[in-house]
């Protein structure tokens, strides 16, 4: 693939290939998951890549908002078809991880650019159908939605509530006699706000409303709606539905609103998987009242891999450009250097490298405890659900603010070029920013984390066995640094000793309130600043762990070996150095252990700067993948710059018309 690996390249970039001391290949298979995949995604990359179909006529940011959405929606729907029609190719992509990657953070992003607009049937209908609907119901709607016959969307933001969802206000309210629920939108607030693709392209809906039967509220149930005539595509009578307008990124997701008006559907569209309402309206309980909560739980965690995919493509950027790119003196007199010379870029750059690995290992973790979860849920064991949410939770909040702030420090690396919208880096951010927010809140999540994390402590106390991602919370008083050793294995225990004591220290400042006459939920209020730094500080260990477990158990030769450990040192001490009060206020460490890791930290960022270019070309993203003029394979930076200014419409003209209408008659109105 000529984009990828064998086109010329410039002179700055070959010599840093030259430098490579590790296999990149091997770093290739291992993010892929092995040889296969990685020949498997090549294939599929060589095949969308190559349609025509893909290419956009001009560049996004140049259209108006409509022809944005069509220009997405028209390459969307190329890409169903595709996958459709051919056979070999349903095979080739794989079933729903293969389709996933089309639609997202994977080849999606190159295919469909600021979002899009069947996303959200891939990413949230139909997980929602499997795991709220029975096998009757997933028969059914299933093979409908998946050839494309009816899109949808996952409908449970409102105006007045996104995070409280006992708080919603849509209804479903039973009725036995014609065996029917009626959905209604009471209030404003009760609008359905924000769902991807709502706005102009879904037909159905799974809706989130509070379920009614027999005069009594039972919380928060899935339903599947129809909005729009499958002939004609208009609205229903009695729902209202359109696009919400602008956003910071993601245009072409056609986010949209919805309201219903006493809209009737049958008894069979309640998603019935988990809690019944038989015909006579009598309800039946699920095992447990957060299970209709569980499309969320793997949205969350499907959301870290974007997060370190996004990263990826941010970081091999300003990688690359910081090869080709010189300026200023480093000594007196010499050749500008590359920027990539000056220890703080090293700075800058190189911990997002070792992130994208941190989270990357941290979110293979979770997906292997999501399946196992889920498989033990489908059994009857609900134990380990609390464990899977709150690493679910932590993790998405990890993950995305990790990558959305790195993403930022790799734009600010690249100087002006970074807030071009062609080095890519502005549509990059606007993307990882939204995860921030949608699928919980990340402030909201980390408080789930800390709720977990309280209740584990008290559970310990009271000699409970725990469960193990929090299981060090019973040993915080022993020492973890009772030697000058700074192994990684030392270190790992030093960020459980920190959580360890932090967690200790909220659960007093909580009594503490109590003591003085709080009820716990305003003692938890003022003590929720602290307690989210507790649940960052944990995520952050769990991290730290799988990194360094994920570096042992990978089958790497010394050279390869030796590159990765020295990210997961840097990422280890990095994230020490950054929130070191918290390792001497909890005795994990001493000042003096600082100050040698602080040392070594400089040291590990001269180890990998030869290898920092070969370390981006091993993340294996093809140059339309990157869209970028500053992060291409060649690094051709400044006449693929060049190039895409010439391509602005406004330098279609010399002159342009609002010179005559504006300012011609403003410069000669004295003449
Ligand atoms: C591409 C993507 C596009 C975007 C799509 C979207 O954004 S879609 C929209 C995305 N929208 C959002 O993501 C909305 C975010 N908001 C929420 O998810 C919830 O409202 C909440 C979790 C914040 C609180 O919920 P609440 O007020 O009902 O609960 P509570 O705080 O009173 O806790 C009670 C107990 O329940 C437990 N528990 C809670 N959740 C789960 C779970 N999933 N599983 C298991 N357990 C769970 C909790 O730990 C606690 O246990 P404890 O301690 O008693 O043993
Ligand atoms: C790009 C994008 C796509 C989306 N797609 C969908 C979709 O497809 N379907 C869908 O249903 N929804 C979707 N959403 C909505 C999204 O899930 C919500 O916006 C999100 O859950 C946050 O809820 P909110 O907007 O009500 O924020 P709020 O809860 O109002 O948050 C505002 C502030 O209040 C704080 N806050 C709120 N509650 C608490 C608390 N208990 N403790 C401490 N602080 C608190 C928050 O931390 C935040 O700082 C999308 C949103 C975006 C931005």
């Amino acid at each position: 693939m000529a984009a990828r690996k064998e086109g010329e390249c410039c002179e700055d970039l070959r010599r840093e290939r030259a430098k490579c001391s590790f296999n990149k290949e091997e770093l290739t298979y291992l993010m892929d998951g092995g040889k296969d995949k990685t020949l498997h995604r090549r294939k599929i990359e060589d095949i969308f890549l190559a349609d025509p179909e893909f290419l956009d006529p001009i560049r996004p940011e140049y259209m108006s908002h409509e022809e944005r959405y069509n220009n997405e929606l028209r390459k969307a729907c190329h890409m169903i078809r595709k996958f459709n029609e051919n056979e070999d190719m349903q095979q080739l992509v794989g079933e729903m991880e293969g389709i996933r990657s089309l639609m997202g953070s994977g080849l999606g992003v190159a295919l469909t650019k600021d979002g899009n607009p069947l996303a959200l049937h891939f990413v949230m209908f139909l997980p929602a159908i499997l795991g709220q609907g029975t096998v009757e119901q997933q028969g059914y709607w299933m093979s409908r939605a998946w050839t494309g016959e009816i899109i949808g969307t996952y409908a449970q933001t409102e105006l007045g509530h996104g995070t409280f969802l006992r708080g919603l206000e849509t209804t479903a309210t039973y009725d036995s006699n014609t065996q029917e629920f009626i959905i209604h939108s009471p209030t404003i607030t009760a609008t359905k706000w924000w769902p991807g693709g709502l706005g102009k392209t879904v037909n159905y809906a799974v809706v989130m409303a509070q379920l009614y039967t027999q005069g009594k509220c039972h919380g928060v149930h899935p339903f599947i709606v129809q909005i729009r005539d499958e002939e004609t595509h208009q609205s229903m009578p009695g729902v209202t539905v359109g696009e919400i307008g602008p956003r910071l990124g993601m245009n072409t997701n056609d986010n949209g609103f919805l309201r219903f008006n006493q809209y009737r559907i049958p008894h069979t569209n309640m998603l019935m998987k988990h809690s019944q309402v038989l015909k006579d309206g009598t309800y039946v309980k699920p095992a447990n009242d957060k299970l209709s909560y569980g499309t969320m739980v793997f949205v969350r965690v499907a959301i870290c891999f974007d997060a370190y995919r996004q990263l990826q493509r941010a970081v091999t950027i300003a990688t690359r450009y910081s090869a080709v790119r010189h300026q200023s003196e480093l000594v007196p007199g010499e050749p500008e250097p590359q920027i990539l010379e000056y220890q703080t870029q090293q700075y800058k750059l190189l911990p997002q490298i070792a992130t994208v690995y941190g989270i990357m290992f941290a979110a293979n973790d979770v997906w292997n405890t999501y399946n196992e979860v889920t498989g033990n849920i489908s059994e009857g064991n609900l134990a380990y659900l609390p464990e899977l949410h709150a690493l679910s939770c932590g993790l998405k909040a990890l993950s995305s603010t990790d990558a959305t702030n790195g993403v930022d420090v790799c734009r600010l690396a690249c100087g002006g070029h970074g807030y071009l919208a062609t080095s890519n880096l502005p549509r990059i951010y606007t993307t990882t920013t939204a995860a921030i927010t949608y699928e919980g809140e990340n402030t909201v999540m980390w408080l789930q984390v800390a709720r977990y994390l309280i209740k584990s402590y008290h559970d310990a106390q009271k000699g409970h066995r725990l469960q193990q991602s929090v299981s060090y919370l019973t040993t915080q008083s022993a020492s973890a640094h009772a030697t000058a050793d700074l192994s990684n294995t030392a270190l790992v225990a030093a960020y459980k000793q920190a959580v360890s004591v932090m967690v200790s220290n909220a659960a007093a400042h909580l009594q503490d309130h109590i003591s003085k006459g709080a009820v716990f939920e305003k003692a938890w209020n003022s003590c929720s600043v602290y307690l989210v730094k507790c649940a960052q500080a944990h995520a952050r260990y769990y991290t730290c762990e799988k990194f360094v477990d994920g570096v042992n158990r990978a089958e790497l030769s010394e050279g390869t070996r030796t590159v990765l450990l020295r990210l997961c040192r840097l990422y280890l001490i990095y994230h020490i150095t950054i929130n070191q009060g918290d390792f001497l206020r909890s005795g994990a460490l001493t000042g003096g252990d600082i100050s040698s890791l602080e040392k070594e930290m400089a040291d590990i960022l001269a180890a990998l700067r030869p290898d920092a270019v070969s370390l981006v070309d091993s993340f294996d993203i093809h140059d339309r993948v990157l869209d970028s003029s500053l992060g291409s394979w060649d690094g051709n930076v400044y006449q693929r710059l060049y190039n895409e200014a010439l391509k602005s419409p406004m330098n279609q003209t010399d002159v342009p018309q609002g010179y005559y209408k504006y300012l011609r008659p403003l410069m000669k109105a004295n003449l």
